[in-house]
Protein backbone atom coordinates (compact mmCIF):
# COMPACT_ATOMS: atom_id res chain seq x y z
CA UNK A 1 0.00 0.00 0.00
CA UNK A 2 1.02 3.14 -1.47
CA UNK A 3 4.46 1.90 -2.07
CA UNK A 4 5.58 4.69 -4.13
CA UNK A 5 5.17 7.45 -1.22
CA UNK A 6 6.78 4.79 0.99
CA UNK A 7 9.97 4.19 -1.46
CA UNK A 8 10.25 8.02 -1.66
CA UNK A 9 9.90 8.65 1.97
CA UNK A 10 12.93 6.19 2.84
CA UNK A 11 15.10 7.23 -0.11
CA UNK A 12 14.77 10.59 1.75
CA UNK A 13 15.53 8.89 4.88
CA UNK A 14 18.63 6.97 4.04
CA UNK A 15 19.94 9.70 1.84
CA UNK A 16 19.75 12.47 4.76
CA UNK A 17 21.12 9.75 6.76
CA UNK A 18 24.24 9.23 4.74
CA UNK A 19 24.73 13.19 4.76
CA UNK A 20 24.71 12.79 8.62
CA UNK A 21 26.99 10.34 8.62
CA UNK A 22 29.50 12.29 6.30
CA UNK A 23 29.09 14.88 8.85
CA UNK A 24 30.18 12.67 11.76
CA UNK A 25 32.66 11.39 10.33
CA UNK A 26 34.31 14.83 9.09
CA UNK A 27 33.50 15.57 12.54
CA UNK A 28 35.79 12.54 14.57
CA UNK A 29 38.47 13.14 11.72
CA UNK A 30 38.57 17.27 13.19
CA UNK A 31 38.85 15.56 16.69
CA UNK A 32 43.11 14.89 17.18
CA UNK A 33 43.55 18.40 16.13
CA UNK A 34 40.81 19.57 18.44
CA UNK A 35 42.52 17.58 21.55
CA UNK A 36 45.64 19.14 20.83
CA UNK A 37 44.37 22.72 20.93
CA UNK A 38 42.27 21.65 24.21
CA UNK A 39 45.83 19.79 25.58
CA UNK A 40 47.98 23.12 24.76
CA UNK A 41 44.82 25.39 25.81
CA UNK A 42 46.03 26.22 29.43
CA UNK A 43 49.50 27.09 29.01
CA UNK A 44 48.94 28.35 25.83
CA UNK A 45 46.29 30.28 26.38
CA UNK A 46 47.50 31.68 29.87
CA UNK A 47 50.54 32.94 27.83
CA UNK A 48 48.94 34.65 25.13
CA UNK A 49 46.32 36.27 27.88
CA UNK A 50 48.88 37.49 29.99
CA UNK A 51 50.70 39.10 27.09
CA UNK A 52 47.83 40.76 25.28
CA UNK A 53 44.63 42.35 26.42
CA UNK A 54 41.63 40.04 25.90
CA UNK A 55 38.06 41.34 25.65
CA UNK A 56 36.07 38.32 25.56
CA UNK A 57 36.31 34.40 27.23
CA UNK A 58 34.89 31.63 26.35
CA UNK A 59 32.73 30.19 29.30
CA UNK A 60 33.15 26.73 28.93
CA UNK A 61 37.01 26.27 29.42
CA UNK A 62 37.64 25.83 33.45
CA UNK A 63 41.27 25.76 33.23
CA UNK A 64 42.02 26.84 36.99
CA UNK A 65 45.41 28.38 35.46
CA UNK A 66 42.82 30.28 33.44
CA UNK A 67 40.76 31.33 36.31
CA UNK A 68 43.88 32.90 37.80
CA UNK A 69 44.69 34.99 34.71
CA UNK A 70 40.89 36.16 34.41
CA UNK A 71 41.91 37.47 37.88
CA UNK A 72 44.40 39.31 36.69
CA UNK A 73 42.97 40.47 33.29
CA UNK A 74 39.80 42.40 32.60
CA UNK A 75 37.32 40.19 30.77
CA UNK A 76 33.97 39.70 29.33
CA UNK A 77 32.76 36.32 29.94
CA UNK A 78 30.76 35.55 26.99
CA UNK A 79 27.85 32.64 27.71
CA UNK A 80 27.46 29.54 24.68
CA UNK A 81 24.54 31.39 24.00
CA UNK A 82 25.29 34.99 23.37
CA UNK A 83 28.05 33.43 21.76
CA UNK A 84 25.68 31.74 18.95
CA UNK A 85 24.17 35.19 18.11
CA UNK A 86 27.38 37.13 17.87
CA UNK A 87 28.31 38.70 15.09
CA UNK A 88 30.85 36.23 12.80
CA UNK A 89 33.13 38.80 12.79
CA UNK A 90 33.62 38.59 16.76
CA UNK A 91 33.25 34.78 16.12
CA UNK A 92 36.68 34.93 14.22
CA UNK A 93 38.10 36.79 16.78
CA UNK A 94 37.24 34.30 19.35
CA UNK A 95 37.86 31.33 17.33
CA UNK A 96 41.17 32.97 16.89
CA UNK A 97 41.78 33.47 20.37
CA UNK A 98 41.93 29.86 21.33
CA UNK A 99 43.84 28.73 18.16
CA UNK A 100 46.56 31.81 19.46
CA UNK A 101 46.82 29.56 22.55
CA UNK A 102 47.61 26.52 20.36
CA UNK A 103 50.15 28.07 18.22
CA UNK A 104 51.57 30.13 21.17
CA UNK A 105 52.80 27.06 22.47
CA UNK A 106 54.66 25.87 19.54
CA UNK A 107 55.28 28.98 17.67
CA UNK A 108 56.79 31.51 19.76
CA UNK A 109 56.99 34.26 17.14
CA UNK A 110 53.78 36.49 17.75
CA UNK A 111 54.06 39.11 14.45
CA UNK A 112 53.79 35.70 11.99
CA UNK A 113 51.35 34.30 14.20
CA UNK A 114 49.50 37.15 14.46
CA UNK A 115 49.19 37.63 10.41
CA UNK A 116 48.35 33.86 10.53
CA UNK A 117 45.40 35.29 12.65
CA UNK A 118 44.27 38.20 10.43
CA UNK A 119 44.15 35.57 7.55
CA UNK A 120 42.09 33.26 9.05
CA UNK A 121 39.89 35.60 10.98
CA UNK A 122 39.32 36.84 7.01
CA UNK A 123 38.66 33.48 5.87
CA UNK A 124 36.73 32.38 9.08
CA UNK A 125 34.25 35.75 8.56
CA UNK A 126 33.71 34.95 5.08
CA UNK A 127 32.28 30.92 6.10
CA UNK A 128 28.31 30.72 6.82
CA UNK A 129 28.60 30.85 10.96
CA UNK A 130 25.25 29.22 11.69
CA UNK A 131 26.92 27.02 15.15
CA UNK A 132 28.42 28.53 17.61
CA UNK A 133 32.51 27.96 17.50
CA UNK A 134 31.91 26.76 21.32
CA UNK A 135 28.86 24.97 21.03
CA UNK A 136 30.53 22.65 17.94
CA UNK A 137 33.93 21.70 20.02
CA UNK A 138 32.01 21.19 23.00
CA UNK A 139 30.33 18.21 20.23
CA UNK A 140 33.22 17.49 18.87
CA UNK A 141 35.31 16.95 22.40
CA UNK A 142 33.34 16.13 25.11
CA UNK A 143 29.75 14.74 24.16
CA UNK A 144 30.81 13.23 20.11
CA UNK A 145 27.90 14.39 18.80
CA UNK A 146 27.19 16.53 15.85
CA UNK A 147 25.12 18.89 14.89
CA UNK A 148 22.86 19.42 11.68
CA UNK A 149 22.88 22.99 10.33
CA UNK A 150 20.32 24.72 7.52
CA UNK A 151 23.04 23.87 4.74
CA UNK A 152 23.12 20.41 5.58
CA UNK A 153 19.90 19.86 4.85
CA UNK A 154 19.06 22.66 1.94
CA UNK A 155 19.16 19.66 -0.55
CA UNK A 156 17.71 16.77 0.85
CA UNK A 157 14.55 18.92 2.08
CA UNK A 158 14.09 20.36 -1.25
CA UNK A 159 13.81 16.71 -2.63
CA UNK A 160 11.98 15.80 -0.57
CA UNK A 161 9.53 18.45 -1.21
CA UNK A 162 9.29 17.23 -4.72
CA UNK A 163 8.74 13.80 -3.68
CA UNK A 164 5.98 14.94 -1.42
CA UNK A 165 4.52 16.41 -4.93
CA UNK A 166 5.26 13.80 -6.98
CA UNK A 167 3.00 11.66 -4.25
CA UNK A 168 0.10 13.83 -4.77
CA UNK A 169 0.72 15.82 -1.44
CA UNK A 170 -0.78 19.42 -2.32
CA UNK A 171 2.05 22.11 -1.93
CA UNK A 172 1.05 23.38 1.39
CA UNK A 173 0.82 20.30 2.84
CA UNK A 174 4.31 19.67 1.64
CA UNK A 175 5.75 23.06 2.92
CA UNK A 176 4.08 22.35 6.07
CA UNK A 177 6.22 18.82 6.60
CA UNK A 178 9.21 20.23 5.07
CA UNK A 179 9.24 22.48 7.49
CA UNK A 180 8.73 20.44 10.53
CA UNK A 181 11.24 17.93 9.82
CA UNK A 182 13.55 20.93 9.44
CA UNK A 183 12.39 22.70 12.59
CA UNK A 184 13.17 19.10 14.40
CA UNK A 185 16.47 18.78 12.85
CA UNK A 186 18.31 21.70 12.63
CA UNK A 187 19.99 22.95 15.56
CA UNK A 188 19.98 19.60 17.11
CA UNK A 189 22.86 17.73 18.87
CA UNK A 190 22.47 14.09 17.57
CA UNK A 191 24.81 11.56 19.25
CA UNK A 192 26.93 10.31 16.54
CA UNK A 193 26.76 6.21 16.66
CA UNK A 194 23.10 6.51 17.02
CA UNK A 195 21.45 4.81 13.43
CA UNK A 196 21.15 8.26 11.65
CA UNK A 197 18.24 6.73 9.42
CA UNK A 198 16.84 6.42 12.28
CA UNK A 199 16.83 10.18 13.05
CA UNK A 200 15.30 11.45 10.10
CA UNK A 201 12.65 8.62 9.73
CA UNK A 202 11.78 9.63 13.53
CA UNK A 203 11.59 13.47 12.24
CA UNK A 204 9.47 12.28 9.28
CA UNK A 205 6.99 10.53 10.94
CA UNK A 206 6.12 13.27 13.53
CA UNK A 207 5.67 15.58 10.75
CA UNK A 208 3.26 13.42 8.85
CA UNK A 209 1.57 11.94 12.14
CA UNK A 210 1.04 16.09 13.07
CA UNK A 211 -0.73 16.76 9.78
CA UNK A 212 -2.79 13.77 9.92
CA UNK A 213 -3.69 13.95 13.29
CA UNK A 214 -5.02 17.47 13.69
CA UNK A 215 -8.51 16.75 13.83
CA UNK A 216 -8.89 12.89 15.45
CA UNK A 217 -12.68 11.86 15.01
CA UNK A 218 -13.81 8.26 16.01
CA UNK A 219 -16.98 7.51 14.54
CA UNK A 220 -17.49 3.98 17.05
CA UNK A 221 -17.25 6.05 19.94
CA UNK A 222 -19.77 8.83 18.07
CA UNK A 223 -22.01 6.73 17.47
CA UNK A 224 -21.79 4.75 20.77
CA UNK A 225 -22.52 8.31 22.47
CA UNK A 226 -25.30 10.17 20.01
CA UNK A 227 -28.62 10.08 20.24
CA UNK A 228 -30.50 7.76 18.05
CA UNK A 229 -30.89 7.74 15.33
CA UNK A 230 -27.85 9.09 13.84
CA UNK A 231 -27.99 10.11 10.20
CA UNK A 232 -25.28 9.83 7.68
CA UNK A 233 -25.57 11.29 4.73
CA UNK A 234 -22.14 10.31 2.19
CA UNK A 235 -20.95 12.79 -0.99
CA UNK A 236 -19.03 12.95 -3.67
CA UNK A 237 -18.67 13.04 -7.38
CA UNK A 238 -19.49 10.24 -9.69
CA UNK A 239 -18.20 6.63 -8.77
CA UNK A 240 -15.79 7.09 -6.60
CA UNK A 241 -17.28 4.37 -4.09
CA UNK A 242 -20.36 6.07 -1.98
CA UNK A 243 -22.49 3.19 -2.79
CA UNK A 244 -20.12 0.91 -2.30
CA UNK A 245 -18.62 2.64 1.30
CA UNK A 246 -22.46 2.77 2.99
CA UNK A 247 -22.59 -1.29 2.13
CA UNK A 248 -19.20 -1.59 3.90
CA UNK A 249 -20.00 0.69 6.94
CA UNK A 250 -23.93 -0.62 7.46
CA UNK A 251 -22.37 -4.26 7.67
CA UNK A 252 -19.93 -2.64 10.20
CA UNK A 253 -22.39 -1.38 12.18
CA UNK A 254 -24.57 -4.29 11.58
CA UNK A 255 -21.85 -6.36 12.98
CA UNK A 256 -21.30 -3.91 15.77
CA UNK A 257 -24.81 -4.66 17.09
CA UNK A 258 -26.74 -1.44 15.54
CA UNK A 259 -29.52 -1.43 13.28
CA UNK A 260 -29.03 0.40 10.23
CA UNK A 261 -31.38 1.19 7.42
CA UNK A 262 -30.01 2.98 4.30
CA UNK A 263 -31.90 5.82 2.23
CA UNK A 264 -31.78 5.26 -1.81
CA UNK A 265 -30.99 9.25 -2.68
CA UNK A 266 -29.40 8.97 -5.66
CA UNK A 267 -32.20 9.36 -7.64
CA UNK A 268 -30.28 10.56 -10.06
CA UNK A 269 -28.57 7.77 -11.93
CA UNK A 270 -30.31 4.92 -13.54
CA UNK A 271 -29.67 1.72 -11.65
CA UNK A 272 -28.36 3.23 -8.45
CA UNK A 273 -31.26 2.34 -6.65
CA UNK A 274 -31.76 -0.94 -7.58
CA UNK A 275 -27.53 -1.39 -6.64
CA UNK A 276 -28.35 0.06 -2.90
CA UNK A 277 -30.95 -2.25 -2.97
CA UNK A 278 -28.67 -5.21 -3.88
CA UNK A 279 -25.79 -4.06 -1.47
CA UNK A 280 -28.74 -3.77 1.32
CA UNK A 281 -29.90 -7.27 0.92
CA UNK A 282 -26.46 -9.06 0.65
CA UNK A 283 -25.56 -7.36 4.39
CA UNK A 284 -28.81 -7.59 5.56
CA UNK A 285 -30.39 -4.08 6.41
CA UNK A 286 -33.30 -2.37 5.39
CA UNK A 287 -33.58 0.16 2.33
CA UNK A 288 -36.02 2.89 2.26
CA UNK A 289 -36.39 4.01 -1.60
CA UNK A 290 -38.66 6.39 -4.46
CA UNK A 291 -39.41 5.87 -7.88
CA UNK A 292 -36.23 7.18 -10.14
CA UNK A 293 -35.83 10.93 -10.58
CA UNK A 294 -37.67 11.49 -7.45
CA UNK A 295 -37.06 14.08 -5.00
CA UNK A 296 -33.95 12.88 -3.02
CA UNK A 297 -34.80 15.03 0.08
CA UNK A 298 -37.73 13.03 0.23
CA UNK A 299 -36.34 9.90 0.45
CA UNK A 300 -33.90 10.73 2.78
CA UNK A 301 -36.77 12.53 4.69
CA UNK A 302 -38.53 9.18 4.75
CA UNK A 303 -35.62 7.65 6.04
CA UNK A 304 -35.06 9.55 9.10
CA UNK A 305 -38.90 9.45 9.96
CA UNK A 306 -38.67 5.24 9.46
CA UNK A 307 -35.95 5.16 11.70
CA UNK A 308 -37.42 7.69 14.46
CA UNK A 309 -40.50 5.22 14.75
CA UNK A 310 -38.74 1.79 14.44
CA UNK A 311 -36.07 3.01 16.47
CA UNK A 312 -33.24 2.00 14.16
CA UNK A 313 -30.14 3.43 15.17
CA UNK A 314 -28.16 4.41 12.40
CA UNK A 315 -28.88 5.85 8.76
CA UNK A 316 -26.95 5.83 6.04
CA UNK A 317 -28.18 7.86 2.80
CA UNK A 318 -26.80 7.90 -0.44
CA UNK A 319 -26.77 10.73 -2.65
CA UNK A 320 -26.43 11.35 -6.96
CA UNK A 321 -22.15 11.76 -7.26
CA UNK A 322 -22.01 15.43 -8.49
CA UNK A 323 -19.43 17.87 -9.43
CA UNK A 324 -18.76 20.35 -6.74
CA UNK A 325 -19.04 22.71 -9.25
CA UNK A 326 -22.42 22.03 -10.34
CA UNK A 327 -24.46 24.68 -8.92
CA UNK A 328 -28.12 22.90 -9.24
CA UNK A 329 -26.53 19.84 -7.41
CA UNK A 330 -25.27 21.80 -4.96
CA UNK A 331 -28.33 23.38 -4.09
CA UNK A 332 -30.20 19.67 -4.14
CA UNK A 333 -27.62 18.76 -1.84
CA UNK A 334 -28.36 21.67 0.59
CA UNK A 335 -31.96 20.77 0.70
CA UNK A 336 -31.38 17.44 0.87
CA UNK A 337 -29.39 18.87 4.15
CA UNK A 338 -32.70 21.44 5.23
CA UNK A 339 -35.09 18.75 5.04
CA UNK A 340 -33.08 16.33 7.13
CA UNK A 341 -30.41 17.53 9.08
CA UNK A 342 -27.92 15.34 9.10
CA UNK A 343 -25.67 14.39 12.38
CA UNK A 344 -22.64 13.51 10.13
CA UNK A 345 -21.95 14.27 6.17
CA UNK A 346 -19.29 12.33 4.93
CA UNK A 347 -17.20 12.92 1.90
CA UNK A 348 -15.72 10.12 -0.40
CA UNK A 349 -13.62 9.80 -2.91
CA UNK A 350 -10.99 7.80 -4.12
CA UNK A 351 -7.41 8.01 -3.31
CA UNK A 352 -6.45 7.50 -6.83
CA UNK A 353 -7.41 10.16 -7.30
CA UNK A 354 -4.58 12.43 -6.25
CA UNK A 355 -4.64 16.32 -5.85
CA UNK A 356 -7.94 16.12 -7.59
CA UNK A 357 -9.42 14.88 -4.38
CA UNK A 358 -8.11 16.67 -2.03
CA UNK A 359 -9.30 20.07 -4.46
CA UNK A 360 -12.72 18.45 -4.59
CA UNK A 361 -12.89 18.09 -1.07
CA UNK A 362 -11.80 21.16 -0.86
CA UNK A 363 -14.71 22.20 -2.33
CA UNK A 364 -17.74 19.85 -0.79
CA UNK A 365 -16.61 21.36 2.54
CA UNK A 366 -16.82 24.74 1.36
CA UNK A 367 -20.39 24.09 0.37
CA UNK A 368 -21.96 21.55 2.73
CA UNK A 369 -19.42 20.77 5.59
CA UNK A 370 -18.12 17.91 5.80
CA UNK A 371 -17.22 16.30 9.33
CA UNK A 372 -14.71 13.59 7.64
CA UNK A 373 -13.74 11.97 4.60
CA UNK A 374 -13.43 8.23 3.40
CA UNK A 375 -10.38 7.72 0.75
CA UNK A 376 -11.32 4.37 -1.53
CA UNK A 377 -9.70 2.15 -3.76
CA UNK A 378 -6.34 2.41 -1.47
CA UNK A 379 -5.46 -1.08 -2.57
CA UNK A 380 -5.32 0.36 -5.99
CA UNK A 381 -2.28 1.79 -6.96
CA UNK A 382 -2.98 4.75 -4.86
CA UNK A 383 0.58 7.38 -3.93
CA UNK A 384 -1.10 7.85 -0.47
CA UNK A 385 -0.90 11.78 -0.70
CA UNK A 386 -4.18 12.50 -1.22
CA UNK A 387 -5.23 10.84 2.72
CA UNK A 388 -2.40 13.50 4.22
CA UNK A 389 -3.69 16.16 1.78
CA UNK A 390 -7.26 16.20 2.19
CA UNK A 391 -6.78 15.52 6.24
CA UNK A 392 -4.75 19.06 6.46
CA UNK A 393 -6.58 20.90 3.93
CA UNK A 394 -10.33 20.47 4.98
CA UNK A 395 -9.17 20.02 8.98
CA UNK A 396 -11.52 17.07 9.10
CA UNK A 397 -9.84 13.57 9.56
CA UNK A 398 -10.36 10.79 7.49
CA UNK A 399 -12.16 8.22 8.74
CA UNK A 400 -12.31 5.16 7.12
CA UNK A 401 -9.90 3.50 3.78
CA UNK A 402 -11.90 1.79 1.04
CA UNK A 403 -9.27 -1.33 0.96
CA UNK A 404 -11.42 -3.28 -1.76
CA UNK A 405 -14.44 -4.85 -3.21
CA UNK A 406 -15.66 -6.83 -0.15
CA UNK A 407 -17.86 -5.59 2.59
CA UNK A 408 -15.16 -6.63 4.97
CA UNK A 409 -12.44 -4.44 2.75
CA UNK A 410 -12.82 -1.24 4.77
CA UNK A 411 -10.18 -0.04 7.63
CA UNK A 412 -10.77 2.37 10.03
CA UNK A 413 -8.28 5.41 9.83
CA UNK A 414 -6.06 5.75 12.95
CA UNK A 415 -3.30 8.21 11.78
CA UNK A 416 -0.53 6.15 13.66
CA UNK A 417 -2.01 3.33 12.11
CA UNK A 418 -1.17 5.31 8.50
CA UNK A 419 2.13 6.50 9.17
CA UNK A 420 3.72 3.09 10.53
CA UNK A 421 2.68 1.78 7.11
CA UNK A 422 4.24 4.54 5.28
CA UNK A 423 7.23 3.37 6.78
CA UNK A 424 7.06 -0.19 7.16
CA UNK A 425 9.41 -2.74 6.06
N1 LIG B 1 -10.80 -1.65 -5.62
C1 LIG B 1 -11.77 -0.99 -5.01
N2 LIG B 1 -12.90 -0.70 -5.65
C2 LIG B 1 -13.86 -0.01 -4.99
C3 LIG B 1 -13.68 0.43 -3.66
N3 LIG B 1 -14.79 1.10 -3.29
C4 LIG B 1 -15.63 1.08 -4.36
N4 LIG B 1 -15.08 0.41 -5.38
C5 LIG B 1 -15.63 0.18 -6.72
O1 LIG B 1 -15.82 1.41 -7.36
C6 LIG B 1 -16.93 1.32 -8.25
C7 LIG B 1 -17.88 2.50 -8.00
O2 LIG B 1 -18.42 2.34 -6.73
P1 LIG B 1 -19.83 2.91 -6.33
O3 LIG B 1 -20.05 2.56 -4.92
O4 LIG B 1 -20.85 2.48 -7.29
O5 LIG B 1 -19.57 4.43 -6.53
P2 LIG B 1 -20.60 5.64 -6.31
O6 LIG B 1 -19.82 6.74 -5.74
O7 LIG B 1 -21.76 5.18 -5.53
O8 LIG B 1 -21.00 5.94 -7.79
P3 LIG B 1 -22.23 6.89 -8.29
O9 LIG B 1 -23.44 6.21 -7.83
O10 LIG B 1 -22.07 6.90 -9.77
O11 LIG B 1 -22.04 8.20 -7.71
C8 LIG B 1 -17.56 -0.03 -7.99
O12 LIG B 1 -17.16 -0.92 -9.00
C9 LIG B 1 -17.00 -0.45 -6.65
O13 LIG B 1 -16.91 -1.86 -6.52
C10 LIG B 1 -12.44 0.11 -3.01
O14 LIG B 1 -12.16 0.46 -1.86
N5 LIG B 1 -11.52 -0.60 -3.73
Amino acid sequence: MFNKLKSKLSGFTEKLGSKIDEKAVEVESEKPETEVADESTESGLQETVSQAPIESEVAETDSDDLQQTQVETPVTTVSEEEEAEEPTESKGEKKSFWKRGFKKAEEPEIPEEKEEIEAETEAEAEKPKKTGFAQKAKALMFEREFILEEDDLEEPLWELEMALLESDIALSVSEAIVESVKEQLVGTRRRIGKNTGDIVEGALKKAIFDVMSANVFDLDEYIKDAEKPVHIVFVGINGTGKTTSIAKLAKRLKDQGYSVVVAAGDTFRAGAIDQLAIHAEKVGVKIIKHQEQGDPAAVVYDAVQHAKANNVDVVLSDTAGRMHTNVNLMEQLKKVCRVSTPDLMIFVDEAVAGNDAVERAAQFNDAVPVDGSILTKTDADAKGGAAISIAYITGKPILFLGMGQGYDDLQKFDPQWFVDQLFAE
